[in-house]
């Protein structure tokens, strides 16, 4: 990085001192009361959503970095290592640069017992969202940013303290999410990490699954899928606001998993696999389409969302969904809940089109997350948006660490009140 780093600043100075003047987007009244949505307003060096194609990560397609990025022998999925390499780096990753991430992990992985004893005094019934974030939050004093930074830290340097940070909270993670699953669901067994085995792997075996290579697949496509998905989804945004004030990646990362735990964000995978299992304990045998329409179209006037469908920029289906439906596809095609996500796939979508208001009525990526776990025997909903944070992580530290390195500034836009808006707005003829 220290060799990339240095002709990307120049890049940005003279974009900032050529064009600095150039209008990107508009803020309307409309924008300001609606969540600022589809505004463009940030910048993220990582990746970028296309309405119309889904998600580009560093410029390529979910279907390309499947393909590209280099595998473990014998195996079929992405090294979570390449993805990394890939995030921070740009580029593409060799099978060498990949391992090096990889053993970069292995050799930083312990986790201080702390942290586990901090998990052991929560409430028995705590959120497992609730507990990633106090896990990672609790290791904050060891955030090498904040104690450089504190001694004789440079600006010009804080990308490699962040980095640094970044590095160690990411080797961690699979370690702690199986903790909480196992202190949660399986008596509390301590699975030590596989040595032999790669990052999104260990996961699948520190949860008693080491000898399922299907879901070891699943693992290395799941954390993969999961990593990023631009800077402005509402948990990359989130650390990346936090981290603006050069709070450290500690502090950035429970923050951005706070905002990921909300079920219009990542717990809708926990939601939708509910959702699912109703429709299915609503009809003595399989749904027919008819039957599906009208428990929708009930959903629907109950006031409720159909979690799994719609998204703020998304305007097709969400290739992450389409990635996992084809190893679906491949791996479980007789699974019956994997059946009812494809009825739901062709059947929803008009349902939501109808009510007229739906602005992208595909899946996204949680309309199917649950069930693939859900037929490996991981059956606990509440801890499926944890293995989304445990991907997410690798493109906030990532975004983290480019933020760091191109000196951006605390983000501290202004707020206005209705009443403001209306002293603007008096003597404006009106557009009704
Ligand atoms: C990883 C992720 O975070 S992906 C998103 C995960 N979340 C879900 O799947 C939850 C279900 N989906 C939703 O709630 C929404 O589609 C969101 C939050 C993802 C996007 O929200 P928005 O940008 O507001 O979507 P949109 O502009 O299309 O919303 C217009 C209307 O359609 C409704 N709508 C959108 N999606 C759905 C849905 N799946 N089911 C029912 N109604 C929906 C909205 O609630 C809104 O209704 P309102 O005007 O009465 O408030
Ligand atoms: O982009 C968004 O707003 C939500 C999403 O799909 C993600 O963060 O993965």
């Amino acid at each position: 990085m220290a060799a990339i780093i240095p002709a990307h600043r120049a890049r940005v100075t003279k974009l900032v001192r050529s064009h600095g003047s150039f209008v990107v987007d508009q803020v309307t009244i409309d924008r300001l009361y609606g969540g600022l949505r589809g505004m463009t307003v940030l910048v993220s060096e990582i990746s970028k959503v296309d309405p119309q194609y889904g998600i580009r990560l560093r410029g390529y397609t979910i279907q390309e970095v499947l393909d590209l990025l280099p595998k473990a022998p014998g195996t079929e999925y992405p090294l979570a290592g390449g993805l990394y390499y890939l995030l921070l780096m740009g580029e593409m990753p060799t099978l060498e640069d990949a391992l090096m991430v990889e053993n970069e992990w292995k050799a930083r992985s312990h986790v201080p017992d702390y942290v586990f004893n901090v998990l052991k005094s929560l409430p028995a019934d705590t959120h497992p969202m609730t507990m990633f974030s106090q896990a990672i939050l609790s290791m904050q004093h060891e955030s090498v940013f904040a104690r450089r930074y504190n001694e004789d830290l440079q600006k010009v340097d804080y990308w490699e303290a962040a980095l640094e940070d970044s590095l160690n909270l990411t080797a961690k993670l699979p370690t702690i999410a199986a903790f909480i699953y196992n202190l949660r669901y399986r008596d509390g067994q301590f699975i030590s990490p596989d040595p032999n085995l790669d990052w999104s792997a260990n996961f699948g075996h520190m949860i008693g699954k080491g000898k399922d290579s299907d879901y070891l697949e699943l693992c290395r496509l799941f954390f993969v899928l999961h990593s990023d998905h631009e800077g402005a989804n509402v948990s990359a945004h989130t650390a990346h606001l936090v981290g603006s004030t050069l709070s450290d990646i500690y502090y950035s990362c429970s923050a951005g998993i706070n905002g990921l735990a909300g079920p219009l964000h990542g717990l809708a995978n926990q939601k939708c696999l509910r959702w699912l299992l109703s429709v299915r304990e609503s009809f003595e045998s399989f749904p027919t389409r008819d039957q599906l329409e009208k428990f929708a179209s009930d959903t629907l006037n109950a006031g409720k969302v159909i979690p799994g469908y719609g998204h703020a920029v998304l305007r097709t289906v969400d290739p992450r969904f389409t990635a996992q439906l084809k190893f679906a596809d491949k791996y479980l095609p007789q699974d019956e809940l994997f059946k009812l996500v494809k009825l739901v796939y062709e059947v929803v979508p008009d349902v939501l089109q109808k009510t007229g208001k739906v602005k992208n009525p595909w899946p996204n990526v949680d309309a199917i997350n649950g069930t693939l776990q859900y037929h490996y025997g991981v059956k606990e909903f509440e801890f499926y948006t944890v293995l989304f944070g445990v991907g997410r992580i690798m493109g906030i530290t990532a975004n983290n660490v480019w933020a760091r390195a191109l000196g951006l500034p605390i983000e501290r836009p202004v707020s206005l009140t209705t009443g403001n808006l209306e002293e603007l707005t008096a003597g404006i003829s009106s557009q009704i």
